[in-house]
């Protein structure tokens, strides 16, 4: 508080030492009014130090300074400096004396002596707070101008409103209350909201104090705007119920002497990691760590701790069941008001799933869904960095192409779910028997490819293709069904079959295109030769379509000789294609194209269409009790619409269907008994023959062989090769002996010598084709033989 500028203190008091005179600054220090004190003896008020016997010294004090004691009016004793000057201007003994009291350094006056003098209405105005005194019937006497902005109201408007009325309705019963209180215990705190005329809101802290104005009891006091603090108390609250609520993580640690502690952790830290805040206040947020993991990510952390700097690392972390957790963790350092680092803030966002997500993705994008293997695109890139490395150490690799021989047949017949089934058997088998640091691949369809690292040896790696290639033939059982998948492999090696992942694809490709050739479900490696060969196989391919629709194909017709009566009864139709470039290509070579490709099916078509042409040609020579037989494929067999539209091109060409026979391989027939059992009744239906070709290769039963409606059965061509051979000699017997029990005639293929034919006439064989009576041939060159009633010679 500032005193000065203070007036002197000057007091007059006469020769007897009575006070005569007492000026205002008197009244301020010693807190006495004039008219009490004048008529008083000085020494009642002061008291000298030296000596203390003033009165009648006091003469003798004159133009001299003491110390004394004032005796205040409240009581205080305020050590003072006494100053005395006689009044009189002439020589001789003075009347009167005038008394200058100075408080000693330091000494205050009393505080009451001063208050009055101070400009309590410009102090009230320029308070930083609102002022306010209001009566006992709660009506404003007394404010200032802050409570007047506060209210947004003018100041006559002020004192006719009860108070309460000017806080928020939430407010008003505490308001009321504290102002009760302060009126009856002389003081109260509260904070409350004043809401202004056009509802501006003010949050305040009052402190209320009882007085009395006059003799009325007033309660009056500040209001301190609190308001800013409010909204920075709000936003706290609203960050901490965020850092409650979110989602991630957060976690509190207390920086101390390079230490990090615990204070915190939010419910989400508590779900995430599994740890309540009690069970881990104080501990190192490290004790989460997984040992041995993420150690780089770790040195990140540290340092940048160490260098008081903000850091994002994603690591693992373990939750309190031993689970691993990924953690994509955000740390900032907390400074505190003397600038220093006493906090860390940890988010920890846990992306385990996202993490496990983008795994699946990353699987599926490199593997095949219904296998598990590798797909294509990991081939290529496990192929490309297995060359690359190959060829820095100098090692070698090898790349197997495998594709299912038959597959498309296992999912025409079992349906689609027996070929997945059959796929899964396949991979699961193809995984038993690689290394670890092999690769087994899906290419898609019924392809895979294998990729061996470093194979020992060719004779080795032979070795291991051929086991596999066995693995693959083991029999499977899907829905009761027995399934004999197969399979063609083609084997290409680094160094020399190619240096880069297309060079590789292509020869393996190759190889496996010569495995197929060479009459499936064995392995080839590449040569130089096969590119060759597979490069035919191609052309072939390619051009069979075309070699169908621009008929350069023809049927040649070998025929069928009784061997009783030694007459022709017959012919085999056989087809061959009159290539305009390559010239004559036999069906061996291009049969199992059309096969593989599903060409057959039009191919086999164009075969019967062109035999009841010659058989409606023949019959108009008069030929009509001639039969010509045609091969059928087994896919030819398996359509279900096929005796249908047999029985329309018969009529269409209105061809006896007992002019035409259908050859069927046993092998064909075993393959799926039951089916071809159903396929043959419905020929048989029609009325056309049938015969079971190259039979003794195709292991039927004898029970099998009982129930199919079949007519003819063709003995092997192997077996007669050699007539001195006893084996075959028994097996042939056997054959003829077993047709006749069956009531079935036995025709014998591929007679080619004198010894054969007589063998086959001992033994009643019934007919017999082969070139020791005419090789195939044209129809006009048929139609010539038989006008001119050639005979097998006796
Ligand atoms: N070593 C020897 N061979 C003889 C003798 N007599 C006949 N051959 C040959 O033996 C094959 C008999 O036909 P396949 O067993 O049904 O075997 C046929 C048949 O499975 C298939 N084929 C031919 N034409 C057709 C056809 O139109 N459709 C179907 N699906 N297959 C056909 O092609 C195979 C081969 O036919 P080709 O090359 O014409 O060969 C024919 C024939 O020329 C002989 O005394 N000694």
């Amino acid at each position: 508080m500032n005193l000065s500028p203070m007036p002197l203190a000057v007091l007059v008091v006469d020769a007897a030492g009575i006070v005569t005179s007492w000026n205002k600054a008197c009244e301020k220090l010693a807190g006495y009014g004039a008219a009490e004190i004048q008529g008083m003896p000085l020494l009642h008020i002061v008291e000298f130090a030296d000596p203390p016997d003033a009165q009648p010294q006091l003469a003798a004090r004159a133009e001299a300074e003491s110390d004394a004691v004032l005796k205040c009016a409240d009581g205080r004793r305020l050590p003072v400096r006494v100053m005395v000057a006689p009044r009189a201007l002439e020589p001789g003994p003075a009347s009167s004396f005038s008394v200058i009291v100075i408080p000693q350094p330091g000494q205050f006056p009393a505080r009451y002596a001063l208050i009055q003098d101070l400009p309590v209405a410009d102090i009230v105005e320029a308070l930083p707070c609102v002022f306010y005194v209001i009566d006992p019937s709660g009506h404003l006497l007394l404010w200032n101008r802050l409570l007047e902005e506060a209210l947004e109201m003018p100041a006559d408007e002020l004192p006719t409103a009860k108070v309460e009325g000017f806080f928020d309705a939430r407010d008003r019963e505490v308001v009321v209350d504290n102002i009760r209180r302060a009126f009856e215990h002389g003081h109260s705190t509260h904070e409350a909201v004043l809401v202004g005329k056009h509802g501006k809101r003010t949050s305040l802290l009052f402190q209320c104090a009882r007085t009395t104005l006059g003799n009325v009891p007033v309660v009056f006091g500040t209001g301190l705007d609190i308001t800013v603090r409010k909204q920075a108390e709000h936003g706290l609250q609203v960050r901490e119920r965020a850092i409650y609520s979110s989602l991630n993580a957060i976690v509190i640690t207390r920086c101390e002497e390079h230490e990090h502690r615990i204070e915190y952790v939010n419910p989400a830290f508590e779900r995430i990691t599994g740890y309540t805040l009690a069970e881990i206040k104080g501990r190192d947020p490290r004790f989460m760590r997984l040992d041995g993991c993420d150690e780089d990510e770790r040195q990140r952390i540290r340092m940048a701790l160490k260098r008081n700097e903000s850091v994002r690392a994603v690591l693992r972390n373990l939750r309190k069941n031993g689970e691993i957790f990924w953690n994509d963790l955000r740390i900032d350092p907390v400074v505190n008001l003397d600038g220093e680092i006493s906090h860390f803030v940890g988010v920890i966002n846990d992306i385990t799933e996202a993490r496990h997500y983008e795994r699946r993705l990353h699987h599926l994008a490199h593997h095949d869904p219904l296998t598990g293997l590798a797909n294509r695109t990991l081939l290529q890139e496990r192929l490309r960095q297995a060359l690359e490395g190959a060829a820095q150490k100098g090692t070698t690799l090898a790349l197997a192409f495998l594709d299912l021989d038959n597959f498309k047949h296992i999912n025409d017949h079992f349906g689609h779910d027996a070929g997945d089934a059959v796929l899964r058997e396949v991979a699961q088998r193809l995984r038993a028997g690689m290394r670890e640091d092999d690769l087994v691949a899906r290419m898609g369809g019924d392809e895979f490819v294998l990729l061996l690292c470093d194979p020992t040896s060719r004779a080795q790696l032979a070795d291991l293709v051929e086991r596999i290639r066995l693995a693959i033939m083991a029999p499977l059982r899907v829905d009761g069904q027995e399934i004999l998948p197969g399979t063609s492999i083609g084997v290409a090696l680094f160094p020399d079959d190619g240096d880069t992942p297309e060079q590789m694809m292509r020869a393996a490709d190759a190889a496996m295109y010569h495995a197929k050739t060479m009459g499936k479900n064995n392995v080839q490696f590449h040569s130089a030769e096969l590119n060759q060969i597979v490069h035919a196989y191609l052309m072939l391919e390619a051009n069979l379509g075309r070699a169908i629709r621009e008929r350069e194909l023809v049927l040649d017709y070998q025929p069928k000789v009784d061997l009783r009566s030694g007459r022709v009864v017959g012919a085999e139709a056989l087809v061959r294609w009159r290539h305009p470039v390559e010239g004559t290509i036999p069906p061996d070579r291009f049969i199992p194209v059309a096969e593989e490709t599903g060409l057959i099916v039009p191919l086999g078509e164009w075969v019967i269409e062109e035999t009841c042409v010659a058989l409606k040609s023949m019959a108009a020579h008069g030929l009509d009790d001639f039969v010509i037989a045609v091969n059928l494929s087994a896919r030819q067999l398996r359509q279900r619409q096929f005796p249908e539209r047999l029985g329309q091109t018969l009529r269409r060409y209105g061809v006896d269907p007992r002019r035409l026979e259908l050859e069927v391989t046993e092998s064909q027939l075993m393959d799926q008994p039951d089916e071809a059992r159903d396929a043959l009744a419905q020929l048989k239906a029609l009325g056309v023959r049938l015969s079971i070709d190259d039979f003794g290769t195709g292991y039927s039963s004898l029970s099998h062989l009982q129930t199919f409606p079949v007519d003819y059965i063709k003995i092997d061509r192997s077996f007669l090769g050699d007539v001195g051979h006893d084996g075959h000699m028994v097996i042939t017997r056997a054959i003829i002996a077993l047709g006749h029990n069956l009531k079935l005639q036995v025709i014998a293929e591929g007679v080619e010598t004198r010894e054969q034919l007589a063998f086959l006439r001992a033994h009643d064989c019934d007919q017999m084709q082969g070139y020791y009576f005419s090789p195939a041939l044209s129809r006009d060159a048929l139609q010539d033989l038989l006008a001119r009633d050639t005979r097998l010679p006796d």
